[in-house]
């Protein structure tokens, strides 16, 4: 064993066997990395390099094993003392797994020393969790949630020394209502175990949780809303599964534990929806009106079909073809830095939500100032039309039925909502647009699709217009002008309903406010380029160094 000077605590390079060859084995505190090298590689074979980051080793055991010599017979030699490393592997298309790796040798007091010195670097890791609240809704998607919880998540959860109180919810509300009545601050985070419908109702219960505990009242639209700090991990058992995939890459239960058990962090903007000075709901990822809110209202009464009822229910919506009238007002985002039509995507670690960070506290600076930035003042842009779809979404809202999402440039935590319009046109144009939601084609250049970067917005339909009971302030003094200089037109009497994040939404009059950041996942956004090989694995790393 070699322990060269310098640094604050030595690096440890010990010579173990992986297999039958012996491996030189270092442990660098300073750049909290694990490495094993293979000094003599066989003749014609690439000599791999294999490096572990500490942020991405699992845990590390002491193991049993016996020793077999490559002729298959028992060698007589001393006891072999081993232990194995679990960490992340990085698979195709974001999908992480869970390898591992065992070394030995014959010193038991060098295999305890190297088994003290990997537990010392893992208790370093301070972003992880020790102890999770979990839910699971056992009627998810293919209701498989408790058998992919128990069978999937539960041994990695229990590899990684996390200890877990788990509720299987026995009806909706459950687990919303039981985060009001626990004591949640015992807890690192909060795992929820379903689709988003699920995930939505355990952040109604967290957000709505620690306003309370504050004093916050939810139904003032313009109160600065406190951030949670206890994070959310998703795992994906659901029929969309879109707030998993667009924030992971994937809808995969293992990838998602993993990230939980790293102790990821990803903030999330949520918008706050009001009516009338009543708190209506939160939204993560779609709110939609017309064609998603009619998709939704739909497939709700065919929730027997399971995960393909959104399918059945979308042709069905598609053929309809109801288009609706109303007023859009909205405060466009002025001082964020991306559009919603930049090629560029948001991904691990992006330049404009980092940059986005101050934004919460800037708001509760604000608050209380009569004319604030963030009021608008005359900056309201008022849109009266017939549309087929009004879609806010505060992500890409990428899902497996459209990998890149309703907005494929929208943020996670930039504090904005993409708002799109798509206007009144035909089906076979309404055909064209949905199906550059699979392609890499561009879903905004089409004269009746207008896609605008906001702060909040409202929305009239003009049969509430009309009965003068919508949203009554900044949006509904200026329609008054609107409704005088255009004629009455002859389009759908009903109203549609909104999709708030796969959940209906009480009222069609709505305003809509983002808080940014307001949340955490156990998550890092879409990691760029991790898609066919581990990149600290192998002699890929190699190249990196
Ligand atoms: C020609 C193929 C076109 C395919 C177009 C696919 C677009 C899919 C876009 C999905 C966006 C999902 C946004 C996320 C919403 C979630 O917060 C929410 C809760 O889980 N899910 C839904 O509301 C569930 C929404 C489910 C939407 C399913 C839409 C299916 C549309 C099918 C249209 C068929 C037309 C065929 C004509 C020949
Ligand atoms: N034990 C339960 N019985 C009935 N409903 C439940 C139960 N637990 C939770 N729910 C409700 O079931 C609804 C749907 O659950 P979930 O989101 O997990 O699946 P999904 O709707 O199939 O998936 P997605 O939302 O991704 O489309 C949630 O809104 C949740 O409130
Ligand atoms: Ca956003």
């Amino acid at each position: 064993m070699e322990q060269p000077a310098g640094g604050r605590r030595p690096r440890l390079v010990s010579s173990l066997a992986l297999g039958q060859r012996a491996w030189e084995v270092t442990l660098e505190w300073e750049r909290g990395l694990l490495s094993w090298r293979d000094p003599q590689p066989p003749r014609g074979r690439h000599g791999g390099n294999c490096f572990v980051p500490a942020s991405e080793i699992i845990a590390v055991e002491e193991t049993e094993i016996e020793k077999q010599c490559s002729s298959g017979k028992w060698q007589k030699m001393a006891k072999p003392h081993a232990f194995t490393v679990y960490y992340v592997k990085r698979a195709q298309k974001h999908r992480w797994q869970c390898n591992e790796v065992t070394f030995w040798c014959v010193d038991e007091q060098l295999c305890n020393q190297w088994i003290q010195a990997l537990k010392e670097l893992l208790e370093l890791q301070k972003s992880r969790p020790k102890q999770l609240l979990v839910y699971i809704n056992p009627y998810g998607g293919k209701q498989q949630g408790k058998r992919i919880y128990e069978q999937k998540v539960a041994p990695l959860f229990s590899l990684a020394s996390i200890s877990t109180d788990v509720v299987i919810t026995e009806h909706a509300n459950h687990a919303k209502d039981n985060l009001f009545e626990v004591n949640i601050y015992k807890y690192d985070g909060i795992v929820c175990v379903g689709g988003d419908g699920m995930f939505s109702e355990v952040m109604h219960g967290l957000i709505g949780r620690i306003q309370k505990d504050s004093g916050i009242d939810q139904n003032n639209p313009k109160a600065p809303l406190v951030q949670c700090n206890i994070r959310i991990g998703i795992i994906p058992a659901g029929s969309t599964d879109c707030v998993c995939y667009a924030t992971v890459g994937v809808t995969d239960p293992v990838t998602s534990a993993l990230h939980i058990i790293v102790g990821d962090s990803q903030p999330l903007d949520v918008s706050s929806i009001h009516h009338n000075n009543t708190f209506l709901k939160y939204s993560v990822s779609l709110l939609g009106y017309g064609f998603y809110g009619d998709i939704l209202k739909d497939s709700e009464k065919k929730r027997w079909m399971g995960t393909i009822r959104y399918d059945f229910s979308g042709f069905k919506t598609f053929l309809s073809h109801h288009y609706y009238e109303g007023t859009v007002s909205f405060l466009p985002a002025k001082h964020t830095l991306g559009s919603p039509r930049d090629k560029k995507r948001c991904r691990t670690g992006c330049y404009i939500c980092r940059q986005s960070k101050q934004q919460p506290e800037e708001q509760q600076k604000n608050y209380g100032l009569e004319h604030n930035e963030d009021e608008g003042g005359d900056d309201w842009r008022v849109i009266k039309g017939k549309f087929l779809a009004i879609n806010a979404v505060n992500m890409s809202c990428a899902c497996p039925r459209s990998p890149k999402g309703l907005s494929p440039a929208a943020h996670l935590a930039d504090g904005s909502i993409d708002l799109i319009l798509v206007r009144k046109c035909s089906r076979f144009n309404f055909l064209r647009y949905l199906v550059r939601h699979t392609n890499q084609d561009d879903q905004f250049d089409f004269t009746f699709v207008e896609v605008y970067r906001i702060k909040k917005f409202q929305f009239t339909s003009k049969h509430l217009e009309d009965s003068d009971s919508g949203v009554k302030d900044v949006g509904k003094k200026r329609f008054g002008q609107f409704c005088r200089d255009h004629p009455a037109c002859c389009c759908n009497l009903s109203n549609s309903i909104w999709n708030c994040d796969g959940e209906t939404l009480d009222s069609s009059a709505i305003e809509v406010r983002v808080h940014c950041q307001l949340m955490k996942l156990f998550a890092r956004g879409i990691e760029e380029n991790s898609n066919d090989e581990a990149i600290y694995n192998q002699s890929t790393v190699e190249q990196l160094l």
